[in-house]
């Protein structure tokens, strides 16, 4: 036996936001949020396609390398989580597989979200729950613990707590810190806006460029001055 620290249940996002999250890309979510809050390094498995998923944050620490916990999380996992395991980033040995996947998929879970490593890519990327992984490596897990699930994580260098917003699009993967939801998809609705306005300007041919040479001190080099 090893042991398992259980947290009590993060706070349920307001499902209204949770749309509304759904609705931005993960750069512009990101880019609301001083282009930080990324989880990086953590993308969709090879060959997957799925809408963009919104909801919040299940987290669980394993041991790298090690499952138990994992399978513990989906079992108590809530329809709608996001499961977001903290491996440690390891990719020697995977800690998720199609069955597990299968399994969530089947608890109505919303995606899961591995900073580490996960196998059977094939049966994932056919599946319809959307998987963001760090890795793949067909060396399965030891399923022995210790671990924690519900407590603060980190994945991909941002720190993760229970009830966090987590948007997953084919970009990767964003942590909304939950006090800050409410402004942040604001904020990024706005940019939206403003990024529709400037496709509107690149279709008109009109797009204003005069900010990137403004920005530049050019220092001609050689003869022939480019200009
Ligand atoms: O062995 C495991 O726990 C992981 C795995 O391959 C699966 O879930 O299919
Ligand atoms: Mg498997």
């Amino acid at each position: 036996m090893s042991t398992c620290r259980l947290h009590p249940r993060g706070p349920s996002p307001d499902p209204a936001l949770l749309d509304r999250c759904r609705a931005l890309p993960t750069s512009t979510l990101s880019d609301s949020m001083e282009r930080t809050g990324g989880v990086c390094g953590v993308h969709p498995v090879p060959g997957g396609r799925w809408p963009r998923v919104a909801g919040p944050a299940l987290t669980v620490r394993t041991r790298p390398g090690d499952n138990l916990v994992v399978h513990r999380a989906l079992d108590l996992a809530q329809p709608g989580d996001v499961l977001v395991v903290d491996a440690g980033g390891a990719l020697d040995r995977a800690v998720l597989g199609e069955l597990m996947a299968r399994w969530a998929a089947a608890r109505g879970l919303a995606a899961l979200v591995v900073d580490g490593a996960v196998r059977d890519v094939e049966g994932l990327a056919a599946g319809a729950l959307p998987v963001f992984a760090r890795g793949v490596n067909h060396l399965g897990p030891y399923k022995v613990g210790p671990g924690e699930i519900g407590g603060p994580v980190q994945a991909g260098g941002t720190v993760v707590r229970a009830g966090d917003v987590v948007v997953g699009d084919a970009d990767g993967v964003v942590v909304v810190p939950r006090e800050r939801a409410a402004e942040v998809v604001a904020a990024g609705e706005g940019l939206a806006r403003a990024e529709e306005a400037v496709l509107a300007d690149i279709a008109a041919g009109v797009w204003d460029r005069s900010w990137v040479a403004a920005a530049l001190t050019e220092v001609p080099v050689g003869e022939e001055v480019r200009r």
